[in-house]
């Protein structure tokens, strides 16, 4: 099959490279010259497992290919598949200016019968939005498709290549049958819907699993208040096959592009519809609220944030998750940002988002230290916010020789008692008693 694909981004980019490992040709599209000269080049222009041997491959095969020009894309495929951004308006609605522009685009590109896919996360309705602006554009027949995305960052590849469920919104039989051949090797569950409900089920999931997460760290507060340890609790829980044991990891909240964006998203859909989705407005407030333990523990055991000042705060992790570049509503943001507003100098360390981070964030007070180590040098404490797999590797014999106390505050619950036997370290997580030498500390916490 010929496709299209409109918007090269963490969807587009691996999409349409998953899409020509099946066997099909692919040119991806995107507006932003210098991604497209990166990936011309033999580059990727993000951090993803697996994705570049997958792309230089295909490329290698004359199956993939980038350019900026919608229209010749368009016009030389039989499937096209809009994963442009859906990012968040100023009342937390979806910002469609880049889907109705791609809409516009394509619509002038019609040169015969063509699916046109919305897989990019939309409000409900926005598909039938998307069929009036091409038809306004063209008389050529096609049909419309909504193919929504689940994959994660960091297992991108996997996610796509290894699906879950393929949920395919459609009414034309012609466009249904063209996406079941394009998808059935990936699985057998693939599920066809209306268009409306097939939008309604990527946010409907997301808001769910959004809704796992504060769950288990309200427990996780509660935990740490009567003495309680929220990772035994959790497994304990997910053992029950009606529950499960996925998104349970208590810690200081989701961020990223996709959770903070879509559960207000949703509460704009349902307020518009005339209905108030009260508990997902608590599951939004509740992550919001969860980030800013880490800075009650600093207070709990450095003192007040008035005395914060001049003081070196080591920050392990910036990215809101670990194998990914993506700083995007990343927890580490608003930690970095109380820090420096308390007058702390955060000494941060990412194995791969700093420059990312930076764009968004660089302030005179940020120490960008080239190693967890360095990061740690002559600090008062560690905050450790993305669990990358190097800092489970951590020498903390080492780290504690730098240190100016041996204090780490780790908002993913990564490390056991085993990790500090041997050491000075006064050790805080999230909803679990504290170890080490300050027990006392952690009494005052539990107030
Ligand atoms: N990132 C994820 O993990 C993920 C997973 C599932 C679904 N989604 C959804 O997929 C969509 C895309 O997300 P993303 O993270 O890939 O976004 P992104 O910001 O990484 O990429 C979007 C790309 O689209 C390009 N673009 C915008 N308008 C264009 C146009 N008219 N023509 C060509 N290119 C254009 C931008 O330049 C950008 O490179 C969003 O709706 C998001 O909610 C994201
Ligand atoms: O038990 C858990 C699981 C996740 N998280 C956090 O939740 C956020 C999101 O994690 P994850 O879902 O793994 O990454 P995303 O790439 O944001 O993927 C989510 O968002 C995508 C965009 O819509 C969807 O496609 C995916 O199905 C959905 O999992 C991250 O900050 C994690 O640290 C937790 O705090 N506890």
């Amino acid at each position: 099959m010929n496709i299209a694909v409109i918007g090269t981004g963490y969807v587009g980019l691996v999409s349409g490279v998953c899409y020509a490992e099946l066997g099909n040709h692919v040119i991806c599209v995107d507006k932003e010259k210098d991604k497209i000269r990166v990936l011309q080049e033999g580059g990727i222009p993000i951090y993803e497992p697996g994705l570049k041997q997958l792309a230089d491959h295909n490329r290698e095969l004359g199956r993939l290919q980038f350019t900026f020009d919608t229209l010749e894309a368009v016009r030389q495929s039989d499937v096209v598949i809009i994963a442009v951004g859906t990012p968040p308006g100023p009342r937390g609605e979806a910002d469609l200016q880049y889907i109705e522009a791609a809409a516009r685009e394509i619509g002038d590109a019609m040169n015969g019968y063509k699916v046109v896919v919305v897989k990019s996360t939309v409000p409900v309705g926005t598909n039938e939005k998307v069929q009036q602006i091409v038809r306004s554009r063209t008389d050529q027949v096609f049909d419309i498709a909504s193919v929504p995305e689940f994959l994660r960052e960091g297992s991108a590849v996997r996610d796509t290549l290894y699906p879950d469920r393929i949920v395919i919104g459609a009414e034309s039989p012609q466009a249904v049958e063209l996406l079941k051949q394009l998808h059935q090797s990936l699985t057998p569950e693939i599920i066809v819907t209306d268009i409306r409900s097939a939008e309604m089920i990527k946010y409907a999931s997301n808001a769910f699993l959004a809704t796992k997460i504060s769950f288990i760290n309200e427990i996780a507060n509660i935990c740490e208040k009567v003495g309680a340890d929220v990772t035994e609790v959790a497994t304990g829980m997910g053992l029950d096959h009606r529950i499960g044991p996925h998104f349970l990891q208590a810690g200081i909240g989701y961020g990223g592009s996709c959770f903070p964006k879509d559960t207000k998203a949703l509460i704009q859909i349902a307020g518009n519809a005339d209905y108030d989705f009260k508990l997902l407005k608590s599951v939004v407030e509740v992550n919001r609220q969860q980030r800013f333990g880490i800075i009650d523990k600093l207070i709990a055991t450095i003192g007040p944030m008035q005395r914060m000042e001049g003081k070196k705060v080591g920050v392990w992790g910036l990215a809101f998750k670990p194998d990914t570049d993506d700083v995007r509503e990343a927890p580490a943001l608003d930690i970095v940002q109380t820090l420096i507003e308390h007058g702390a100098i955060p000494k941060v360390y990412d194995p791969v988002a700093m420059d990312n981070f930076r764009s968004v964030l660089d302030h005179p007070s940020i120490h960008w230290c080239r190693s967890a180590l360095e990061a740690a040098e002559e600090a008062e404490a560690i905050c450790l916010l993305t669990e990358w797999k190097e800092f489970k590797q951590t020498d903390f014999k080492a780290v504690e020789q730098v240190m100016l106390r041996p204090l780490l505050i780790d908002g993913r619950n990564i490390f056991g008692p085993q990790h500090f036997k041997d050491t000075q370290f006064l050790y805080y997580s999230v909803g679990r008693p504290a170890f080490g030498q300050g027990h006392g500390a952690m009494q005052t916490l539990m107030g």
